[in-house]
């Protein structure tokens, strides 16, 4: 069976500078129409990836492809059909978003009108604002906007959420989603794994330039955060000993607050642990507020490095 084209394809790459090694044999495929997150701590190798993607930097072996295109020998061709996020220093300041958006557009034959972009990006209220008296998660917007302005059938993004507050976060996501509701890819890199969740359908988890996991945020979670936590609030204190003794019970907690107890019970298989506790074979009386909470891509990490994603030890 043919295979469709990938809209990113790399080949065992490797990206050395003199005895680092930031990118070690690198095999990915990223299929067109996906919100792809490449995630990882700092020096995981995420920026290095991408801009060798979009041919900023060269890899020491290895070949990547964009579509029919060579990263390296067709740069001019690709460049057509990407857009990557710019620096703020490309933004002049005394221009207004209108105008800004306007001047990038003039730069192109083809491409998306400021019309178009302003709603894309939610920067209605702002258009008519000075690029300099806007807030850094309306600049932002508008360094998305401008990478939006040729079109491109790829968007490169180099963690484009981090220095915002978690409302211009949550804008910013909706504006990347309406850019994938146009059938476009969207490749980004991210520290959070909150955004990796709630954006991407395929991630890949990188740490110290080898990738270590690839797979929806739902099949990571299932393969590497086989225990979940079974928690509930009880009048008195609870026998953990005792409850500890079931054998899907990893570990028991509980903490007294306003009058009651909160019970958190680590479990290999939570339905086991609740047909327990419905049956009343914890011992432990009435019980409320039952709550059954998953890992998260976090958890993942911590999984499989015994490390968090802020580098700290487990
Ligand atoms: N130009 C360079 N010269 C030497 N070493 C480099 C260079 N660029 C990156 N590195 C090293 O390669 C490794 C990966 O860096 P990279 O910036 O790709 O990581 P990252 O995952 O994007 O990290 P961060 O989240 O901190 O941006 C790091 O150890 C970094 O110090």
């Amino acid at each position: 069976m043919e295979q469709t084209i990938a809209a990113v394809n790399l080949k065992e790459v490797t990206k050395r500078y003199g005895s680092v090694t930031s990118v070690e044999d690198l095999t990915l495929r990223i299929e067109e129409g996906e919100i792809f997150g490449i995630l990882g701590p700092n020096g995981a190798g995420k920026t290095t990836t991408l801009e060798s993607i979009v041919g900023m930097r060269n890899p020491t072996s290895g070949t990547i492809r964009i579509f029919e295109w060579d990263a390296q020998a067709d740069r001019n061709a690709i460049k057509k059909i990407i857009g990557v996020q710019p620096q703020e220093a490309s933004l002049l300041p005394h221009l207004t978003v209108k105008e800004t958006l306007k001047l990038f557009s003039s730069f192109y034959g083809h491409g998306l009108d400021y019309r178009e972009l302003i709603p894309l990006t939610g920067l209605e209220d702002k258009a008519d604002t000075l690029v300099k008296n806007l807030s850094g998660g309306q600049k932002q917007r508008v360094l998305i906007a401008v990478a939006l302005v040729s079109d491109p059938k790829i968007l490169f993004l180099d963690e484009p959420t981090s220095s915002l507050d978690p409302r211009a976060r949550r804008d910013l996501w909706e504006a990347i989603l309406a850019f994938r509701k146009r059938k476009r890819t969207v490749v980004l890199t991210t520290h959070s794994m909150e955004e990796a969740e709630a954006l991407c359908n395929r991630v890949a988890i990188m740490n110290q330039g080898r990738m270590i996991a690839l797979g929806t945020p739902d099949e990571l979670i299932h393969t590497y955060c086989t225990e979940k936590i079974v928690q509930f609030y009880t009048e008195d204190e609870c026998d953990l000993k005792w409850i500890e003794s079931f054998p899907e019970i990893s570990s028991a907690a509980q903490d007294r607050a306003s009058g009651r107890t909160r019970v958190a019970l680590v479990s290999t298989n939570s339905d086991a642990t609740v047909a327990r506790l419905c049956s009343g074979q914890f011992n432990i009386g009435s019980w409320t507020h039952l709550l059954i909470k998953r890992g998260n891509l976090e958890d993942v990490f911590l999984e499989l490095t015994g490390k968090s994603l802020t580098g700290e030890g487990a």
